[in-house]
């Protein structure tokens, strides 16, 4: 596996301090998998605003917000979070511990460089063969649960409040997203465990991504982070509050995703379009870079434990709305092996 892998001979940060063009292997290539041209500034997404604690209020405001919920997933996929219980400046704190990790010099981020055929760790996307098209940013990318799954030679010891600030944060992320989980199954009028139960299991994964998108000379040519879509439950991504750069796919049209400062962007992953029988979506997203500005994001990614099947739950199977994926168990790893032979890995479970 990922013989072709290879860490970067130079990061993208390093490329835009030097004024570098970017190499051909970054050039965007408008072929099937790309869903559609690049486009640097798509109209914005009306993305829905939904009030957490809305969700899980006793008042008449629940029942509002939990249609909203519901809209906004069968439709768009993602919404922004607000009122989340996570302050302005405690959000500011998290930025800025990852911003000073990106601003090391390049010999003290190297001690936690990934290795081949790892994707863990500071660096580049894995490389599976030679017409791969490189993403302009560079990415720390760490599994945080289970805990005693962490690889911690990856893990920064500089800033020395990394690791607490991560743990600290990962503790609430994983709050929001069970209230998040729970509203949704209410929002179908199922059990409100019905999703919870996957991801409040003791061997739950999560998986942090915390990516800088340096400058780019040649924007309408090369992509920050290639068109995907998740392969967790769900995510939660604060976005930099300076910079717009991240777009979602809809309806076979691209548009801008706003940046809100005290937001979180949240994203169902493939494996909740499965439970949910393809009733809510996991959306195609993707980054654009700019000519002036970096853009720093964290991207929390939460999955079920692997060895779970997973499948369509029963509630949502019948009749008139027949099974539309098979239940899979490890779906982190058939993604990942499907990426590898350029197959959408929803497209392989379904029925
Ligand atoms: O950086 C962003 O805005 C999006 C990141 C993302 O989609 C990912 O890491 O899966
Ligand atoms: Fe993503």
């Amino acid at each position: 596996m990922a013989t072709k892998d290879s860490l970067p001979v130079k990061t993208a940060q390093q490329m835009a301090i030097d004024g570098d063009q970017p190499p051909s292997k970054y050039i965007f290539k408008n072929n099937n998998n790309n869903f559609g041209p690049l486009q640097t500034s798509p109209p914005f997404a009306p993305v829905p605003v939904i009030h957490v604690t809305r969700l899980s209020s006793t008042s008449d405001d629940r029942k509002t917000e939990l249609t909203k919920l519901r809209s906004a997933l069968t439709t768009w996929g993602c919404f922004q979070a607000v009122n989340h219980g996570l302050s302005d400046s405690y959000l500011d704190n998290i930025r800025q511990v990852i911003n000073h990790f990106f601003q090391l010099p390049l010999e003290e981020k190297r001690k936690c460089f990934r290795e081949t055929g790892s994707v863990e760790g500071y660096g580049n996307d894995m490389t599976y063969d030679d017409n791969q098209v490189q993403d302009w940013c560079d990415r720390l990318f760490l599994r945080i649960l289970p805990e005693d799954e962490r690889k911690l030679r990856f893990w920064p010891q500089n800033p020395s409040n990394f690791r607490e600030t991560i743990d600290e944060y990962t503790k609430k992320i994983k709050s929001i997203s069970v209230i998040l989980f729970e509203a949704m199954a209410i929002s179908l009028d199922l059990e409100e465990d019905c999703f919870a139960k996957y991801f409040t299991e003791e061997r739950d994964v999560l998986q942090g991504r915390f990516i800088l998108y340096p400058p780019c000379p040649t924007p309408d040519q090369v992509l920050g982070l290639k068109a995907h879509s998740d392969r967790s439950g769900i995510t939660l991504l604060l976005q930099d509050p300076g910079v717009e750069g991240l777009q979602v796919l809809n309806d076979g049209k691209w548009y801008n995703v706003p940046v809100i400062r005290d937001a979180l962007f949240v994203n169902l992953g493939d494996q909740m379009q499965i439970m949910s029988n393809g009733i809510f979506k996991s959306p195609v997203h993707r980054v654009v870079t700019n000519t002036k500005k970096e853009r720093i994001s964290v991207a929390m990614f939460t999955e079920p434990e692997p060895n779970k099947e997973i499948g369509p739950v029963d509630a949502l199977v019948d009749e008139k709305r027949p099974r539309v994926y098979k239940t899979v168990k490890n779906y982190a790893v058939f993604n990942h092996e499907c990426f590898q032979k350029g197959v959408v890995a929803l497209d392989a479970v379904k029925i």
